[in-house]
């Protein structure tokens, strides 16, 4: 018995997944620079917003060289790589508006974006870990990890408002480092039927998501609503079930038929899968349920990472725990979770209104509703507009994850 707990607590230990202790699913220190053979993608990716605004990008994609991926061996260049043709791809297809997409992304882009994506099991479309894990650097190396000291690596058209998006965004996740590292001492302590400390380490869990939620009011303060909505926004929408590319985009010398890939998403991020799962927070995954799209997500991630919420769900039930101990505080520190991810999602959806539904409103009746049509951020994955209906009923499904009063 001592041995399969011990087997069981091995399998949970974060440096095994790629995860920090201190930055969580963060890239601690992101590579920012390539060898200079790959100086034609930097050139491009580090010059995106000026480019597109100048309709110049189109020519330089097109008259980029073929370069190999070989010479990138290392994870985290890999990641940059991956990172820049994830921008130069979003912001080739999108650079003429949302109703005049590209249909084919030309061979020099996609043959190494697609090696780099079979390398790092990753899809050929710019991900949550892309554009926020990866994307970020300290003005000043000795300075703090505050918004003031920190840039992005690269941005979308849309100024100071994409890279808030993405900082504030990178915030949130650093801010759940600490319940990520509570995680193994909790599947540890219910192994042990040790009450103290996981009592201890929920408390962790709790503080952490509160101090997600805190990070995340920054956003009012560095993200436009109007430009996020208008601008922005656009350059994050994939190519799965969107009406103007039926079968998605067309990968030029690397398979004869469009392929579909959805946008960046934070479903994206393996943060609240970690913590929706050790909960339990939606136990049943029939087919085609929010909690199905949302596992679908699970894709987009890196593998190492979604191995880690795997892991998660494959040990013993924290629920089943709690219950069965029959503990009041143990039962109450349970519920304190649960209810800082209610609160934390009950936020989020406050933040969509002001940052979607209002501005969709707004242009509405300025009677351009088309230009919005094709847009999918947020994902048609989600039923299309009805992403309102989908972030209620997750919030929903956290609520009843309280557990009562037996
Ligand atoms: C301007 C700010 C934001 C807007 C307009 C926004 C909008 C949305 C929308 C429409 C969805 C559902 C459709 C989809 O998955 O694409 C969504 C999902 C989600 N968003 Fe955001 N979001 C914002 C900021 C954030 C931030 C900063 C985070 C945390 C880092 C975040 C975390 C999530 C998560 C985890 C989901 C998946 C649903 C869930 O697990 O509750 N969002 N967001
Ligand atoms: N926070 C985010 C950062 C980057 C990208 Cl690509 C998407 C999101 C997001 C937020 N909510 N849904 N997606």
């Amino acid at each position: 018995m001592e041995q399969d707990k011990t087997s069981a607590e091995n399998l949970i230990k974060i440096d095994r997944y790629l995860i920090s202790e201190d930055y969580g699913f963060v890239l601690p220190h992101p590579q920012t620079e390539l060898p200079s053979y790959f100086d034609p993608w930097m050139e491009i990716a580090s010059n995106l917003s000026q480019l597109i605004e100048n309709c110049q990008l189109h020519s330089k994609v097109e008259k980029m060289p073929l370069l190999s991926t070989h010479a990138l061996t290392d994870y985290k260049e890999q990641r940059l790589a991956h990172l820049a043709l994830g921008f130069i791809t979003m912001g080739y297809v999108w650079q003429e508006g949302s109703d005049k997409a590209q249909k084919v992304l030309p061979e020099t882009l996609a043959v190494p974006f697609c090696k780099l994506s079979e390398i790092l099991d990753l899809p050929p479309v710019l991900v949550y870990a892309d554009c926020v894990l990866a994307n970020w650097k300290k003005k000043d190396p000795f300075g703090p990890l505050s918004i003031e000291n920190l840039d992005v690596i690269f941005s979308f058209p849309g100024g100071e408002t994409s890279k808030g998006f993405f900082l504030v965004s990178l915030l949130v996740e650093m801010a759940a480092a600490p319940g990520i590292r509570a995680i193994p001492k909790i599947i540890s302590a219910v192994l042990h039927e040790d009450v103290a400390s996981l009592e201890n380490a929920l408390q962790d869990v709790t503080s952490s998501i509160s101090k997600m939620q805190d990070a995340f009011k920054l956003i009012h303060g560095y993200v436009n609503p109007e430009i996020f909505f208008n601008t922005l926004r656009i350059y994050l929408s994939g190519w799965k079930d969107n009406p103007l590319m039926a079968g998605g985009l067309l990968y030029e010398g690397v398979w004869k038929t469009p392929r579909e890939f959805s946008g960046g998403s934070a479903g994206q991020s393996s943060t609240l899968h970690c913590f929706d799962v050790l909960l339990g927070i939606y136990p049943n995954l029939e087919c085609g349920s929010t909690a199905a799209y949302l596992q679908s997500l699970r894709d987009y991630m890196p593998a190492s990472h979604r191995a880690f919420i795997q892991a998660i769900a494959l040990g013993p039930s924290l629920r089943h725990f709690v219950l069965a101990a029959g503990n009041d505080s143990l039962q109450e520190a349970f519920n304190s979770c649960v209810s800082a991810l209610v609160a934390l999602r009950d936020y989020h959806i406050q933040v969509v209104t002001r940052y979607i539904s209002i501005p969709a409103g707004k242009q509405k009746h300025r009677g351009c509703l088309f230009h919005n049509a094709v847009v999918t951020f947020p994902e048609k994955g989600t039923g299309g507009t009805s992403f309102m209906c989908f972030l209620k009923t997750i919030r929903d499904l956290t609520k009843k994850a309280q557990l009562l009063d037996v």
